[in-house]
């Protein structure tokens, strides 16, 4: 008898669907079954308010994850930043596959750079730690930009510089090359310029934690390295007891020599979103090896940057 087709429970959006089919071909790979995707609408699909005014974290996960729990849907796939780091009776990410690009990207007129940007340019971004990130760069090297606060999906946003409205969007470099539109990109923002959002790039896949040979069979795509660094940079998060829509950037990555992996660095953003003030501290230790080592990693970090002052800075909301 052959086993019945996986259900992928996936939301309708462009990137949604874009990485939902790219996991479900995986899947088709590594299990051997037929994986059928099942579409799901979410309030924050439908919703135009901004999205700190609906509740924060996690909108778009809600609906998916009431699918799972039903039994509606097999498994899911978020894109793991927007996960709250508190993870839900019941359900278990499965496999946390290898990073896309972390880097946050420029969608510019004119082929523009960052630095080129003439005075007075309108930046486009929904995200308090874009913005945070940009008016401090902004400050400290004399440019004059002016942040903009938009929302919309990732083709919205880039039909505001297309259209004129403004000179440039912030947008994620996985996003753009997950669903095509790579050759957008005008500038990619330096990791020293702009932290990327935790676990930004990576995708979390997600099932009942009860259903063992699905949690197996889904764990083939798993890569330990991108799921030590992003459960280093969500502890931050967490530990900063920040939500997804707060002005918090943290990135881990592997310290080489030559082929040999040596350490982890951990590297943590909080500002205000003006960009007058922030508190940016990084961490090296070793490459962690268990779930508990590599949430320590996180902790230490936001307990260093909580010393520092960066619960003063988180309190502001996008408007
Ligand atoms: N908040 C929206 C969102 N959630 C995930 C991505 C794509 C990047 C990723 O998967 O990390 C994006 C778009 C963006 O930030 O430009």
């Amino acid at each position: 008898m052959t086993a019945r087709a996986l259900r992928l429970g996936t939301r309708r959006s462009k990137l949604a669907m874009a990485q939902s089919g790219q996991v479900a071909e995986a899947v088709r790979q590594v299990t051997g079954r037929a994986v059928e995707l099942v579409e799901i609408t979410t309030y924050g699909d439908t919703s135009r308010e901004h999205l700190a005014q609906i509740g924060g974290t996690g909108v778009f996960v809600t609906a998916l994850r009431d699918a799972l729990l039903a039994g509606d849907v097999d498994f899911a796939v978020h894109s793991l930043k927007d996960l709250p780091t508190a993870q839900p009776e019941g359900l278990t990410l499965a496999a946390v596959p290898l990073r896309e690009d972390p880097r946050d990207v420029l969608v510019a007129r004119d082929a523009l750079k960052f630095t080129d940007l003439p005075r007075g340019a309108r930046v486009g971004t929904g995200s308090p730690r874009r913005m945070a990130q940009l008016n401090a760069y902004a400050r400290s090297h004399g440019l004059e930009i002016e942040t903009v606060a938009i929302r919309g999906n990732v083709d919205t946003r880039i039909r505001y510089v297309h259209d004129g409205e403004l000179d440039a969007v912030v947008l994620a470099a996985a996003g753009l090359n997950r669903i095509g539109r790579a050759d957008e990109v005008t500038d990619f923002l330096s990791i020293d310029t702009v932290l990327p959002a935790p676990g930004q790039g990576a995708l979390a896949i997600e099932c009942a934690a009860g259903n063992a040979d699905l949690v197996a069979a889904l764990g083939e795509l798993d890569d330990p390295f991108t799921r030590a660094a992003v459960t280093a940079e969500r502890s931050l998060l967490a530990a900063l007891e920040a939500g997804c829509s707060a002005p918090v950037g943290a990135l881990a990555d592997l310290l080489a020599d030559g082929q040999i992996v040596k350490e982890m660095r951990l590297r943590g953003v909080v500002g205000t979103t003006d960009g007058s003030r922030t508190v940016q501290l990084s961490t090296t230790g070793p490459v962690p090896e268990t779930h508990d080592q590599a949430m320590t990693l996180g902790r230490e970090l936001a307990a260093e940057m909580l010393a520092q002052g960066a619960a003063g800075l988180m309190g502001e909301r996008a408007h």
